[in-house]
C-alpha cells in the first residue's frame, strides 16, 4: 500500500477509488465511493454515465471483461479544493493488466474528476476518462478503445452474415424440398413427411390415409400440344389439388405425372370422399388452355403393421385398379 498521507482528503479519496476499482476490481466497494448523482464518460464508445445505474453497468462490464488487477501509475496528479465541499482532480495515468493471457498496456489515460463532500465523505460526482487520439504510445500493446470499436464492427458483421446465411439456408432447404415445376413437395420431402406421420401414428394412435394420383393419357397432351403446354397443365393440376385439400394435408409430386396427397387423421371412407372431390373437380375443370384432363386415384388407409412401402404399395395397387377399370375414377381395392 502506497503512503498517501501527503495527499489531501480529496486526493486520498480519489486514490482509494482507483485502488478499489483498478487493483481490487471490487465493484460494490468502488460504487460506494460514487455520488448518487454521478455523471460522466468512460473511454468506451458507449460508456455514457448519466446515473449510478449507468456507472454500475459500465464498471461491471469492464471488470467482467478484465477481471485481473489493473496496475496503474499516475504520471500526473493535480488535486484542488476550491471549497469545503468541492474537490477537483486532474490526472494522467498508465495502466496495465492481463486479459486472457495477454498483456494489456495503455498509456496517458486522462482523467478529470469532481468530488463532493457528502456527510464527511468525499464522493465522485463527476468522472471523465479519455484516451489521446494520436498514435499509440511507446510500449502500448493493447489499445482497448480500438479493440472495442473493432469488436462492435465484428459483432455487426457477424450478425449481418448470420442473418444472410440463415436466409440462404432457408431458401436452400425450401428448394431442396420443393418440386420446381409445380411448387408442391418433392418426392424426397413427401417421403420425409410420411416418415414423420408414421412416428406420430405410434404416439397418437390416429388415422392416416394416402391418395396416389396419376393423370390419364397425359402423354397425349404432350404429343398434341407439346411439352411446354404439358408443363402448364401439370402446374394447373397441382394448383387445383392444392386448392381443394385440407390445410393439414400434404400435396406432393410423386413422379412425372403422378401426385400424392398425405392425409393425416383421415380414414379410408373420408379419404375416398376427398379423392372423389379432387377427381370431379379436375374432370370438370376449365383449363386456361384448350385441353381437358382427368386422373385416376388410388386410396389406402394405414393399417397396424404397415411400413411406408406397404402403404404406398396398396395405394399403387388401388391406382392400378382405377386405371384398369377405365380411368377417371377412385379405387381403394379390394385386394
Ligand atoms: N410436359 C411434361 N410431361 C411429362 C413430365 N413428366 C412426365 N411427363 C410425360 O408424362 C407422360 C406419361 O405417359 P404414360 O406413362 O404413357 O402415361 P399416360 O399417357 O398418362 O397414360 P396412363 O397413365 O396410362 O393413363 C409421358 O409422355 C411423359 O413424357 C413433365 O415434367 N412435363
Amino acid at each position: 500500500m502506497k503512503d498517501n498521507s501527503h495527499l489531501s482528503e480529496v486526493g486520498q479519496a480519489f486514490i482509494r477509488y482507483l485502488d478499489l476499482y483498478f487493483i481490487e476490481r471490487d465493484l460494490e466497494a468502488s460504487l460506494k465511493l460514487l455520488h448518487p448523482a454521478i455523471k460522466g464518460y468512460g473511454t468506451g464508445l458507449d460508456e455514457r454515465i448519466f446515473s449510478l445505474a449507468d456507472a454500475k453497468k459500465v464498471a461491471s462490464r469492464d471488470i467482467e471483461q478484465a477481471p485481473n488487477p489493473v496496475h496503474y501509475e499516475l504520471t500526473q496528479l493535480l488535486v484542488d479544493q476550491p471549497s469545503d465541499h468541492l474537490g477537483l482532480v486532474t490526472c494522467e495515468l498508465n495502466i496495465k493488466t492481463r486479459i486472457l493471457d495477454q498483456e494489456l498496456k495503455l498509456n496517458s489515460i486522462r482523467c478529470s474528476c469532481v468530488l463532493l463532500n457528502k456527510k464527511q465523505n468525499w464522493l465522485l460526482y463527476h468522472l471523465h476518462l479519455s484516451l489521446p487520439t494520436n498514435d499509440h504510445g511507446e510500449g502500448e500493446s493493447y489499445p482497448i478503445k480500438e479493440l472495442e470499436e473493432n469488436n462492435q464492427l465484428l459483432q455487426r458483421l457477424v450478425s449481418e452474415k448470420t442473418q444472410e446465411l440463415n436466409q440462404a439456408l432457408q431458401e436452400i432447404s425450401q428448394l431442396a424440398a420443393t418440386d420446381p415445376l409445380t411448387g408442391l413437395h418433392n418426392r424426397l420431402q413427401i417421403d420425409k413427411i410420411l416418415g414423420q406421420e408414421f412416428l406420430r401414428l405410434d404416439v397418437e394412435k390416429t388415422d392416416l390415409a394416402i391418395i396416389l394420383i396419376d393423370l390419364d393419357y397425359f402423354k397425349d397432351i404432350n404429343d398434341y400440344h407439346g411439352h411446354l403446354i404439358g408443363d402448364q397443365v401439370l402446374q394447373e393440376v397441382a394448383q387445383l389439388f392444392q386448392d381443394h385439400i385440407r390445410p393439414q394435408d400434404f400435396a406432393g409430386r410423386w413422379g412425372g405425372e403422378e401426385f400424392i396427397i398425405i392425409c393425416p387423421q383421415l380414414d379410408q371412407a373420408q379419404a375416398l370422399l376427398l379423392a372423389e372431390k379432387l377427381r370431379s373437380q379436375l374432370a370438370s375443370h376449365l383449363f386456361t388452355l384448350p385441353v381437358s384432363q382427368t386422373a385416376s386415384f388410388g386410396v389406402a388407409q394405414y393399417q397396424p403393421g404397415d411400413t411406408r412401402a406397404s402403404l404406398l404399395q396398396r395405394a399403387d395397387q388401388a391406382l392400378y385398379l382405377a386405371k384398369e377399370a377405365g380411368r377417371n375414377r377412385v379405387s381403394s381395392g379390394p385386394f
